[in-house]
């Protein structure tokens, strides 16, 4: 079965998201059934990355809005609050609005957040505008937080196609079916969107296809999602992968024998090197500037000394067409703790912690392990901005975008004309 961070059911209404802070020692479900819970899973980084904290922000806001229903219909007495929800368009209206406001302030930097409020408070106009009563507009809401739970789903397996296809048809010009190896960073799989995912979606992709070598991933410092997530991820799906620090990449780009291959007696000598470095997005200006997890923009660079593609993919959604160059991307800064503290979660036995402090009675006290000195001084930007000259390609669910021959940056307006 595929690990899912999302679990989504309409009737009865119920939403239970991953905690992905216990992940990979534990897998533990939390139920989400308001709107300040589903603000609290997104904040605390129980739920991350791009599509999926944009899914469960409108995923929260309908469960809420159909338990509301169910009270208003089956409860006695009514909340009054509730009563005047469902009884007033307008107060459902005023009550959305709030409820998007609150949502786009948990997370600042991936669009998909800000273009699921903004869809969801387009609906609701509309709606209000048609005269329709609460429960009808509720049940329109509900309607597109399942389409874009859906829709993401099936985007990331087009993303995944397209890039397979397009990596293949490149290494077939050099050498028929070569297989392929890659190396991915941040966590861009099942976990961080409805399903497939997208960079991971690519590698996915490549695997079914029996043309995947071997998949690298990251640790992705300063939060690990690369080693808690993606690894485990890889692992789970039974997909070759090795995990290495961020500071390996380029010790393995020029590596003539990747690790992959010792004991690979069997691939021929032109497999030998990695092919691409594939990331995720969290927004995409409109020149193709990348914003993504902390650590891409070395990825790039190093990609293009070593002549390798280095490859964006993203639900189209993530290109934001008003921004026009990376400089207008927000980056969230993330506290110090990320930096200073290894974090672990206390399950005892092989492989799992082995440095927690307990007390006199065996009890676990320390669950974080501080590295460096008290007092340093700490910068902690959760993402950095890849410049459009140093990606090869922009895969999106729509089809890959390349830039013209000699051309610096993309035209991705252009291309959707
Ligand atoms: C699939 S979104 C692109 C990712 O690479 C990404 O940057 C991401 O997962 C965001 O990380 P987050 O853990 O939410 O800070």
């Amino acid at each position: 079965m595929t690990l899912s961070s999302i679990l989504y059911t309409r009737a009865p209404p119920s939403l239970k998201i991953l905690n992905q802070l216990l992940l990979p020692h534990q897998t533990t479900y939390e139920s989400v059934t308001t709107v300040q819970q589903g603000y609290d899973q997104i904040k605390q980084m129980k739920v991350r990355g791009a599509p999926a904290i944009g899914i469960v922000a409108s995923l929260s806001l309908a469960v809420d809005l159909q338990l509301k229903l169910h009270n208003f219909t089956d409860i006695n007495p009514k909340d009054p609050e509730v009563l005047s929800i469902i009884s007033s368009p307008q107060e459902l209206k005023a009550f959305v609005r709030k409820s998007l406001d609150h949502l786009i302030t948990s997370r600042p930097t991936a669009v998909n957040l800000f273009l699921a409020s903004k869809k969801l408070w387009e609906i609701t106009c509309k709606e209000f505008e048609e005269g329709l009563e609460s429960r009808e507009i509720i049940e329109k809401l509900v309607d597109a937080a399942v389409k874009m739970l859906e829709d993401d789903l099936e985007d990331n397996k087009n993303i995944g196609k397209h890039g397979g296809e397009f990596l293949i048809k490149k290494v077939e010009d050099e050498h028929e079916n070569k297989m392929i190896s890659v190396i991915t960073h941040c966590n861009t799989g099942s976990l961080a969107t409805s399903g497939y995912g997208t960079a991971l979606g690519i590698i996915r992709d490549l695997h079914s296809r029996g043309r995947l070598l071997h998949a690298y991933c990251t640790e992705t410092r300063p939060y690990n999602q690369g080693s808690r997530l993606t690894a485990y991820e890889l692992l789970h799906d039974k997909i070759p992968s090795t995990l290495i620090c961020d500071s390996m990449v380029s010790s393995l780009l020029s590596s003539s024998t990747p690790p992959h291959l010792k004991s690979s007696l069997a691939v021929s000598a032109t497999s030998n090197k990695i092919t691409a470095i594939i990331v995720g997005a969290d927004r995409i200006s409109r020149n193709g500037d990348t914003a993504n997890k902390i650590g891409t923009y070395q990825l790039a660079i190093t990609a293009k000394y070593h002549g390798i593609f280095f490859i964006v993919a993203a639900p189209f959604m993530s290109i934001d067409l008003t921004i026009k160059s990376g400089k207008d991307i927000i980056i969230e800064e993330r506290s110090e703790d990320e930096v200073v503290f290894v974090s672990g979660v206390p399950v005892i036995g092989e492989g799992g912690r082995y440095n927690e402090v307990k007390d006199e009675s065996g009890k676990i006290i320390i669950d974080k392990v501080r590295v460096p000195p008290r007092g340093v001084k700490v910068w902690n930007p959760s993402f950095d901005i890849t410049p459009a000259e140093l990606i090869s390609a922009i895969v999106t669910e729509k089809g890959v975008f390349e830039k013209s021959e000699g051309v610096k940056e993309f035209n991705l307006e252009k291309s959707l004309e």
